[in-house]
């Protein structure tokens, strides 16, 4: 009799275990792609099949056509919005339904990492607090220090004799953009506390900012920063060093702003550089540091139908969406012959082509990136010193294309990021 029993749960129970939670999706009449058990869709990068860039763009891909589709990370259902449109909508106009990121460790067991703003529930006075760092008045407070990190780096390789500097990007990018960042987080966070006693920093609203607060935001600002901008510039330097039209075109501008500016860069020559602004646009459409952003619902929802095989989606507390960047940005639909690196898409004449909310490197809604400023003024500070005193040049060890590496989380590539300085006389 127990036997007949456990014969007949059994099924029962697997089937609850392993195969409800990966087909979520499918009995909401969402179209999902197919996961397996437990590992949902990520089986791809836990065996080393692809890489989660790839990921993005393949599930993507696989519904493009349609505003939405599911995936599994792991057991957790995730919503993919492949719609700009609708990326909008969820993200600015119906924001107070989806006010928080998705927190990756549990608050109690690390409320170091827990309370820094990616983290916090709610739109809290945090971001209003932390905004105050990020003024471009502070950044314009912050030039002088960022730019002479520029030049340091530059001035570092211009010792060397050697015809052709080889380099590991990565490595030698993370350590530049760790020491602007280390500048940037002792410098202008204490700035910004100064007039407050240590322990406890007043709020207008008459809320308290403990020293956690203080620390988790420190430390984010210095983790959010290190990876994306060198990431950001590993992949730059690389289509700088493929594209020698593209590297040229840029010098020539570099050459202008600092002879008009008598060898002296400021913030405002910087940010007016047209060209150098059309380049990074690109470098982050192509290679977004920031592949998928993610948020949770924090009110319930419905995605109403608007197409004849869509059902109304109802989003409960909890349940996640992402929206895929790198898929966007790899689609033709969006931007034509994405493969091909080309500033020009981001020319004044081209520029008011971009499909709204097809091209968000720096996310969106009141959500997006604190530090985006700050971020631009960097790295656009790094190419200019460098391209006006080297030539980015591929080496042997230059793979070409780019391919991520397989397995990987983050967008590394196989082989590292190998290029070549060349001095160039002055
Ligand atoms: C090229 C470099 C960077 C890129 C592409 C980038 C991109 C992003 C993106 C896509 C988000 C999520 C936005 C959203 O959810 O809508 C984000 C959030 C954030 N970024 Fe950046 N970022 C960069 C550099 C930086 C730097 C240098 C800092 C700090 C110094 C920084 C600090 C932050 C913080 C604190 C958040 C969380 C904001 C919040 O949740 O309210 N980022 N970033």
């Amino acid at each position: 009799m127990l036997t007949y029993l456990l014969l007949g749960v059994a099924p029962v129970g697997l089937w609850y275990v392993f195969i409800r939670p990966v087909i979520y999706f499918e009995r909401m009449g969402v179209k999902q792609l197919r996961p397996w058990p437990i590992l949902g869709n990520l089986y791809v990068i836990v065996f080393r099949i692809s890489n989660i860039c790839d990921f993005i763009k393949y599930a993507y891909d696989s519904f493009s056509k349609s505003r939405y589709e599911g995936v599994y990370q792991f057991n957790r259902p995730v919503l993919i919005l492949n719609n700009p449109e609708l990326i909008k909508e969820l993200t600015t106009k119906d924001f107070d339904h989806f006010t928080d990121h998705k927190a990756f460790n549990n608050p109690e067991a690390d409320p170091l990492w827990s309370n820094n703003l990616f983290s916090l529930k709610g739109l809290k006075q945090m971001r209003a607090t932390l905004n105050g760092s990020f003024t471009i008045s502070k950044m314009k407070h912050m030039f002088a220090l960022i730019n002479e990190t520029a030049q340091n780096f530059s001035r570092h390789f211009m010792k060397k004799e050697e015809n052709l500097i080889q380099l590991e990007r990565k490595d030698i990018f993370t350590r530049i953009h760790i020491s602007v960042d280390i500048k940037f987080t002792l410098l202008l966070l204490p700035l910004f506390f100064k007039y407050v006693p240590p322990d406890k920093v007043k709020f207008k609203q008459a809320r308290y900012l403990r020293n956690d607060d203080i620390s988790s935001q420190t430390l984010l600002s210095f983790f959010a920063g290190f990876e994306t901008v060198s990431t950001a510039f590993c992949h730059g330097a690389h289509e700088l060093a493929m594209n020698k039209d593209v590297q040229d075109k840029l010098r020539e501008e570099i050459r202008e702003t600092d002879k008009l500016n008598n060898g002296k860069l400021t913030y405002d020559a910087l940010l007016k550089m047209k060209y150098m602004d059309m380049v990074f646009c690109e470098i982050l459409r192509k290679w977004p540091p920031v592949f998928s952003m993610d948020r949770v619902c924090t009110k319930p929802y419905t995605i109403e139908p608007k197409y004849p095989d869509e059902k109304p989606v109802h989003l409960k507390v909890g349940d996640v969406f992402w929206f895929p960047m790198f898929g966007l940005y790899r689609d033709p639909k969006y931007f034509p012959k994405p493969e091909v690196f080309d500033p020009e898409r981001f020319s004044d004449e081209n520029r008011d082509q971009i499909t709204p909310y097809s091209y968000i490197p720096f996310g969106v809604g009141p959500r997006n990136c604190i530090g985006s400023r700050f971020a631009i003024l960097e790295s656009k500070a790094l190419i200019y010193n460098l391209l006006l005193n080297f030539e980015i040049v591929p080496t042997k060890k230059t793979a070409n294309p780019l391919k991520f590496s397989q397995g990987s989380f983050q967008n590394t590539v196989e082989g590292g990021f190998w290029l070549g300085l060349k001095h160039i006389k002055q």
